[in-house]
């Protein structure tokens, strides 16, 4: 497809009183990492839930290659698998109950050996070893939030949504991290990556914006993009924030 994967078109919305975001306009392509930087409380966790259709915009439209995100009569259009977000808090948008295998599977479904790629991913996140069969309580901060990458990267997603992705990993973590986001995409995956972490989006972004005033803005990038910078490289970039 030749089109934006991802859309939003005039998006705003309010809660109550408070309007938060403002006729957003944001087109992102396949393969392209497109980072979200701005002041707290500006509204970008906002934003990404509503790309990712969990939430609707008051008006304005987001579209999942070319296609409404929603219909109508305000129903969400199905598209399982398309749009996989990463929220903030990954311990609480994993299901307590589920053993992290299951967690990581579930978008595979129907893939026989599913336990076993469940494995696969969990070891591309930094994970190798990981007991498949803990439950997210009995895991740090920083797991839960490369369990929540995998499950998003099990679905082969068309886009990625990724709030603070490593905002709970060590320098070191985070590099490895980065650098599989940066192969994802390199793989034809949108990725829309908000973070406070102005060397994470330098590393990592094709184009950054900065959500300030309830709208986009452009923001200059920094330093050199990852594609060209080993992880040793990305690391040390960390280190000196
Ligand atoms: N479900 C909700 N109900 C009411 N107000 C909300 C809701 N979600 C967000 N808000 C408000 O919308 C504004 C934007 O919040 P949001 O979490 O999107 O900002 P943010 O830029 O992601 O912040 P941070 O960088 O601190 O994570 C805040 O004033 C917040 O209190």
């Amino acid at each position: 497809m030749t089109g934006p994967v991802l859309a939003a078109r005039a998006v705003s919305k309010a809660y109550g009183p408070r309007q938060v975001l403002s006729g957003v306009d944001l087109e992102v392509g396949a393969g392209e990492v497109v980072g979200i930087r701005g002041p707290s409380g500006t509204g970008k966790s906002t934003l990404l839930r509503l790309l990712a259709a969990v939430e609707r915009p008051d008006s304005g439209e987001v579209e999942f290659a070319g296609r409404p995100a929603w219909v109508k009569r305000r129903r969400r259009v199905p598209r399982p698998g398309f749009v996989m977000p990463v929220f903030q808090h990954p311990r609480a948008s994993l299901d307590p109950r589920w053993p992290i295998w299951r967690t990581v599977g579930e978008p595979m479904l129907r893939a026989p050996d599913r336990r076993d790629r469940a494995r696969d991913l969990l070891d591309r996140v930094g994970l190798p070893g990981i007991d498949l069969d803990a439950r997210p309580t009995e895991l740090s901060g920083g797991q839960c939030q490369r369990v929540a990458i995998a499950r998003a990267l099990a679905a082969e997603p068309a886009v990625v949504l990724a709030d603070e992705p490593t905002s709970a990993l060590d320098v070191t973590t985070a590099a490895g991290v980065l650098h599989l986001l940066r192969s994802v995409a390199d793989g034809g995956t949108a990725i829309v990556l908000v973070s406070h972490d102005g060397a994470v989006l330098d590393v990592l972004a094709d184009r950054v914006l900065r959500l300030a005033d309830r709208s986009l803005a452009v923001e200059p990038t920094g330093a050199g993009k990852l594609v060209e910078n080993p992880v040793a490289a990305t690391e040390a970039r960390l280190h000196s924030r």
